[in-house]
This record gives structure tokens, C-alpha cells and sequence, in this order.
């Protein structure tokens, strides 16, 4: 299949657990073999591919002795890191074989929620694409613990479609794409074909996972769609056993759902981006009504709008800004430690001359809820 478009795309695809699995819950070569050789047509046409892959659990359990799938922390993340390196194994080896080489990155949340480490990750993620490595993303299941955990490789492969500035995030699963109920249940249930908006039925719709090694099912893929829209990236979810499903997704060809991405408001840039999905509030501070109606506006925030800080914050800190309600609505880097905000809160801007940068907030450095159907943190 000849795929070349004009423009070469950076396409990160997610590979989950079930589409590399046999019925056994094992590791499919088969499957695995399948799909990269899709990828390699792909590397052969110039584009830039980034994966993201599940599959360590499932390629350990039964080395560590277990029947089926464990569910308890400790055991997952055993098999992880047995299996961890089999799957690396598996893939560095069709790579190689066909000239290509794969490298291997291992994330928690907390990697991405320093600036430092997310900036970092990105320039090392951009030598790889570079120099025309597959690199292959996984979460670092042997030492993450729930707390830290992205929670699944879904909105994983979302965050890092964002982080590397993806043209095209690829969700590849063992369903045709996005129905409006789950069809294993419901067998009326329709193909939707494109989404441009994630409406409340559409949430509602997205169910669990439907096998025994699948972790986040459609809940977590809707989550990651909603991220990557709101970083204006385009997706597609769809079937990893259909046949050239990766040539086709790339090229709007292929069965299964593809989600545009909407208004250029909902375009975080990548320090939004950071903001809104990585970084970790250190304080909260509550605005008057009218300053909560500039954020909606994305207007920078003035100390004058603010009424409450607490928590203990430096500036340069990321914190929730709420409402008189008390309703998160949006984040932001204060240009004041917590100390200097509490000092100069309500005071007009002509009085605040000599303190400091005028804004609390910078729109620039502002996500603002209303603006983001996206789940935070
Ligand atoms: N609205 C829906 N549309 C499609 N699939 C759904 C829906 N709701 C729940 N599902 C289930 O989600 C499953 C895919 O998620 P999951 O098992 O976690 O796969 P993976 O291992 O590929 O991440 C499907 O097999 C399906 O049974
Ligand atoms: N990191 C884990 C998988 C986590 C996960 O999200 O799995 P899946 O829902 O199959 O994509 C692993 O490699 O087994």
C-alpha cells in the first residue's frame, strides 16, 4: 500500500494489552509482529512513529508463576518487570530485522510533573525521532505506585502525543472504534465514525475494559481523546487485528472512530499542556466574581481579584484558583509566593507599582476549566 501524503507526519500509536495478547493472556508474536511491520512501512515512508506499548504484565505473569493475570499491585508490577524486557526482546528484534532500531522509555506521572524532567523527556524523545529510532513508551510499572501512576498507557499515549507535539495520536484496541454503548453488551450498538465534540452521552457510553488483560476500556480512552483534543491532536481509535490498520488510519482510510480536535481555544501549548496535566498545585487561592469571570476569558489575573490564598507556595508555583463557591476553576503559575500574595491580595494595580510583576496570574501561564472538558489531575 503506497501511504505517502505530502507531509510527513510524528504519529505516536498506543498499543494495548489486548491487541498483543493471545486468548491465553500471553504475548502474541504473531501480533506483535504484525503491527510492526506496519510501523516499519510507515518509517520507510519518512513518517516519525512513536510507540506506546502495554504488554509487560501480560508477557511476565506466567514466567512469575501465576495462572492468569494478577490483580494485586505487587504481583503486576513482578510481571512487569519480568516481562518488561521480553517485550522490549520481541519488538527490538522485528525492528532490527527490517533496519530499524527501537529504544526504550519507562514514565511515571512524577517524571512529567517537574518541569525540568518533562523538558528533558521531550529533547531526549526529539534526539530518537531524529535520528529515526522507534522509541517505545511504557509505564514504569515496577516502581510507580498508585498514587503516582498515570493510571493507564491511554492517557499515557496522550500526554506524550502532547509532549513531542504529535501530528496524530493512533489508539489501537481489540474494537472497531467508539460505539455508542459497549457492543459486547449491547449488540444495537452504532460505530461512531467521527467525534468532534465528547458530549455527555458520549462519556456515558464509554464502558470497562471488555477482556481479561485490557485495564482502562473506553472510560480511560475517552479520557485520553479529551487530552489529546484539547492539545490539538487528531485521533483515531481503532482495531489492531484489521488488516493495514495503522496505513490506514494515517491516511483517514480505516474503519474505526476519528476524533477532531475542536475550537483553537482548546490548543493548549506545551507549557499549558504542562499546567493542566502535569504539574502538581502547591496552593489554592479564591477570586472575586469578577476576576472569575475574567479567567473565563482567559484574562491574566490581577492581585486585586484575589480574595483567600492558602497553602504554602513559592513563586513560580503552580495553584488551583477557585471560586466564592469554592469550584476549581482553572490553574495558573503565580508570579508571587504565597507570603507576597497574601501581603498585596485586593490591592488596586496603581497601588502595586513597586511590589512586582502587576499580574498574579499571566493568561499565558492560565488553564482555565471552562475552556477544557478535560479531567485534571
Ligand atoms: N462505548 C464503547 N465502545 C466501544 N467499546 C467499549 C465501549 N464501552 C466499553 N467498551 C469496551 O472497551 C474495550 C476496550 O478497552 P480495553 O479492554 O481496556 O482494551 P485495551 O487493552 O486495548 O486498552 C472493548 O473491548 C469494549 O468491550
Ligand atoms: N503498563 C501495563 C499496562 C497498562 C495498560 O494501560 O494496559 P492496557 O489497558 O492494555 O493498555 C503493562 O505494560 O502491562
Amino acid at each position: 500500500m503506497i501511504i505517502n501524503e505530502s507531509k510527513n507526519k510524528r504519529i505516536v500509536i498506543k498499543i494495548g494489552s489486548s491487541s498483543l495478547t493471545s486468548r491465553l493472556g500471553d504475548i502474541s508474536r504473531h501480533k506483535l509482529e504484525r503491527l510492526v511491520d506496519e510501523v516499519v512501512k510507515l518509517k520507510d515512508d519518512g513518517h516519525e512513529v512513536l510507540l506506546v506499548s502495554s504488554g509487560a504484565v501480560a508477557a511476565g505473569y506466567r514466567r512469575l508463576g501465576c495462572l492468569n493475570r494478577p490483580t494485586s499491585l505487587a504481583e503486576k508490577q513482578a510481571a512487569a518487570s519480568i516481562g518488561q524486557g521480553l517485550l522490549m526482546e520481541s519488538y527490538s528484534e522485528r525492528f532490527i530485522s527490517h533496519g530499524y532500531t527501537a529504544s526504550q522509555i519507562l514514565i511515571t506521572r512524577s517524571d512529567f510533573s517537574d518541569r525540568d524532567r518533562y523538558h528533558n523527556a521531550r529533547n531526549t524523545i526529539n534526539v530518537l525521532l531524529d535520528r529515526g529510532i522507534i522509541p517505545i513508551v511504557n509505564e514504569n510499572d515496577t516502581v510507580t505506585v498508585e498514587r503516582l501512576k498515570f493510571g493507564d498507557n491511554d492517557t499515557l499515549s496522550a500526554k506524550v502525543a502532547g509532549l513531542v507535539d504529535a501530528d496524530q495520536l493512533i489508539i489501537l484496541s481489540d474494537i472497531d472504534g467508539l460505539y455508542t454503548d459497549d457492543p459486547r453488551k449491547n449488540p444495537d450498538a452504532k460505530l461512531l465514525t467521527k467525534v468532534s465534540e465528547i458530549t455527555p452521552e458520549i462519556e456515558e457510553s464509554a464502558g470497562e475494559p471488555g477482556s481479561a488483560v485490557g485495564t482502562g476500556g473506553m472510560r480511560s480512552k475517552i479520557d485520553a481523546v479529551k487530552i489529546a483534543m484539547a492539545s490539538g491532536i487528531s485521533s483515531f481509535l481503532g482495531n489492531a487485528t484489521s488488516p493495514n490498520i495503522i496505513l490506514k488510519a494515517v491516511i483517514g482510510k480505516a474503519r474505526g472512530t476519528y476524533f477532531v480536535p475542536g475550537k483553537n481555544e482548546f490548543n493548549l501549548d506545551t507549557k499549558r499542556q504542562w499546567i493542566a496535566f502535569h504539574s502538581g498545585p502547591e496552593g489554592e487561592i479564591v477570586v472575586s466574581n469578577k476576576a472569575k469571570q475574567s479567567i473565563d476569558e482567559l484574562k491574566s489575573l490581577y492581585p486585586t481579584g484575589i480574595r483567600y490564598v492558602s497553602g504554602h507556595f513559592k513563586k513560580g508555583s503552580v495553584v488551583r484558583i477557585k471560586d466564592l463557591d469554592g469550584n476549581e476553576v482553572g490553574l495558573g503559575v503565580s508570579n508571587y509566593s504565597s507570603k507576597q500574595l497574601i501581603k498585596i491580595k485586593g490591592i488596586s494595580r496603581d497601588e502595586l507599582a513597586d511590589v512586582g510583576p502587576e499580574e498574579a496570574i499571566n493568561n499565558k501561564d492560565l488553564v482555565c476549566h471552562t475552556r477544557l472538558a478535560v479531567p485534571i489531575h
